[in-house]
């Protein structure tokens, strides 16, 4: 039998205050949803594990609080990270102009610093009555910036899977990349057969 491969993913969920990043990383790990909110202070982790082709898949997925005042501290964990989700409410316009900025911070801190790294953004709370950001403007900023969007609710789960899915599947190809880069590097450093010298 062919075991499977296994491999770790740090992903990381940024975006501003109350937009629905916690309850989207409830949702997609413990498929829960609170009403009540209760701000994270900091960042806290899930883990998941999923499968992908022939690959089992342990995702860490590293949830940040959208206050001003952690945004230094928090922004300390993007370095290492595989992957990031930029989050934003529908009915928020502030939340959605904030990406910019929230995506120049985390390519800003990776590390290796590349265009490549992937990314995902989600308009969350799409189940509310009064959206306030329209499809058409958002789509021309992620095509702009080659990056997926997903119209999500954590609330009634709407693509909450898909986009956390295609955000895994992204960064496991970088990171089956990345490691035959590693592979292709080494056999070109080890000592090859000794040449042949003329006289
Ligand atoms: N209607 C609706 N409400 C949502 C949805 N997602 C989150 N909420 C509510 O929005 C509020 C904020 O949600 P959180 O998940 O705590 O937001 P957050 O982005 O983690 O906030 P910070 O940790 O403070 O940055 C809570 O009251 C949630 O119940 C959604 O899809 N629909
Ligand atoms: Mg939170």
């Amino acid at each position: 039998m062919n075991p499977r491969k296994k491999v770790d993913l740090k992903l990381i969920i940024v975006g501003a205050l109350g937009v629905g990043k916690t309850s989207l990383l409830h949702q997609y790990v413990h498929k829960t949803f609170f009403e009540e909110y209760q701000t994270t202070l900091g960042a806290s982790i899930l883990s998941k594990i999923i499968i992908l082709d022939d690959t089992t898949l342990k995702l860490q997925i590293w949830d940040t609080g959208g206050q001003e005042r952690f945004r230094s501290m928090v922004s300390t964990f993007y370095k290492g990270s595989d992957g990031c989700i930029l989050a934003f409410d529908v009915t928020d316009p502030e939340s959605f102009e904030a990406l910019d900025i929230w995506r120049d911070d985390v390519l800003a801190k990776i590390i290796p610093m590349e265009q490549s790294y992937p990314m995902v953004v989600l308009g969350n709370k799409i189940d509310l009555e009064d959206r306030k950001v329209s499809q058409e403007v958002v789509h021309g900023w992620c095509k702009e910036k080659d990056m997926p969007y997903f119209e999500v609710s954590a609330k009634n789960d709407i693509n909450v899977v898909q986009a956390f899915e295609v955000l895994a599947s992204r960064a496991l190809l970088r990171y089956q990349g990345t490691a035959e880069n590693h592979l292709i590097d080494s056999i070109k450093l080890s000592p090859g057969q000794p040449k042949s010298r003329c006289c």
